[in-house]
Order: C-alpha cells, then sequence, then structure tokens
C-alpha cells in the first residue's frame, strides 16, 4: 500500500526500502559469487555485482563493519539480496532446506534482510573459517568440533560482532546472518538495475 506521512515520519517505510549499500559506505570488499559462475550454480546469475538490503539491514551492516574496522578487519559480502526466481534456481539444484531456504518459504535473502559474509584483513585476506563459501556439508556448522581453534576464533569473532549489531547467526552455515528485525519482510522478486 501507499505509504502515508505518518509511517515516513516514524521511519516504517524509509528503513525498509531497498538500497545499494555502495551509496552508504566505501568500506566494505565484495566478492559476490552468484554475478560469477564461480559457485555452486556453475553459472553467473546476477547481471552484475551489486548488493541491494533493506535500509534497516544497511544500517546495522555498517555499525558492525565498523566495529570489525577497529580490530583490523572489514566484511566482505559473497551474497545480499536475492531474487526469489535466484531462489527457486537454487532450491532445483540443492532441494535440501538445511542448506538452501525453500522458495515456498522464502529465504530472508528474498526478504532483504541476510548476507553472506567473511572477515578480511585490511591487506584483503580472508581469516580462515575452515570450509569455502557454500560448502554443504557439516564442517560448515557453527557447532562442527572438527575445526582448528584458529578458525573457531575466527568464526566467533564474525558471530559476537554481527549478533551485537541485530543479526543471528544460522547454526548450518558460518557465512549466513539474518537480521533478527527483517525475518518477517515480504519477499520480494524485483531485480536491481545494473549500468
Ligand atoms: C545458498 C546459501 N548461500 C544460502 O543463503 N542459504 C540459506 C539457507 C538461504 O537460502 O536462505
Ligand atoms: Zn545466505
Amino acid at each position: 500500500s501507499r505509504p502515508t506521512l505518518s509511517n515516513i515520519k516514524n521511519n516504517e517505510v524509509s528503513d525498509s526500502i531497498f538500497v545499494d549499500l555502495k551509496a552508504y559506505s566505501d568500506d566494505f570488499v565484495y566478492d559476490m559469487k552468484y554475478a560469477t559462475a564461480d559457485n555452486f550454480l556453475k553459472q553467473k546469475v546476477y547481471d552484475c555485482a551489486s548488493c541491494y538490503l533493506r535500509l534497516k539491514t544497511v544500517k546495522s551492516l555498517i555499525k558492525a563493519n565498523e566495529e570489525f574496522i577497529k580490530k583490523g578487519y572489514k566484511i566482505k559480502l559473497y551474497d545480499c539480496y536475492r531474487p526469489l526466481d535466484i531462489q527457486k534456481k537454487m532450491w532445483a539444484i540443492v532441494p535440501n532446506s538445511k542448506y538452501v531456504a525453500n522458495p515456498a518459504k522464502g529465504s530472508i535473502h528474498n526478504r532483504g534482510g541476510a548476507i553472506d559474509i567473511t572477515l578480511v584483513t585490511a591487506n584483503g585476506s580472508e581469516l580462515d573459517m575452515g570450509t569455502a563459501f557454500d560448502h554443504f556439508g557439516n564442517e560448515a556448522s557453527h557447532s562442527y568440533k572438527g575445526v582448528s581453534k584458529q578458525v573457531k576464533k575466527n568464526r566467533n569473532l564474525l558471530k559476537s560482532i554481527m549478533t551485537r549489531n541485530g543479526f543471528n547467526a544460522f547454526e548450518l552455515e558460518w557465512w549466513h546472518y539474518n537480521l533478527k528485525v527483517g525475518l518477517k519482510d515480504p519477499v520480494s522478486n524485483t531485480k536491481w538495475i545494473c549500468d
């Protein structure tokens, strides 16, 4: 429905709009895997490597990144908002809700409240998180006991700052975070415009 002046004033509408993260910060590193063929779909499914999210997700993510920067790290993004049609393509390849959200229900990525991320050092090297992004196996879960102390420390660093800034970790994937206040937002299938 059409936004009214009153709900714009109390921030509800403006916080829910989709925005390009790059318009709000230059402090992120991008490795948008689905804008390349280097992903489990084995095909480029995004026209360009933009990171669109709801404004409230962007605000919390920037706060988290500021904390990482103070410690000498930065967030590197693998995925952000994901149109529902792409979720359907993913589900067709991995129809397992442990690793890919069922499009019938919709992913928080389709709602603009989820990100797939890791941490990099000031010179851009990724911290060792024990598995590659989108490793669909037990080794990627937070509770997996077989990881080294350093990997545990790196995953915990990511988790502690993200959860302090309003995100929930996803037990089975160390890279996936959901904005808690974004869980009930509507699913979208809109595709962003590329330059
Ligand atoms: C496909 C993977 N990167 C991912 O985001 N999985 C979660 C469960 C999702 O689809 O929401
Ligand atoms: Zn994810």
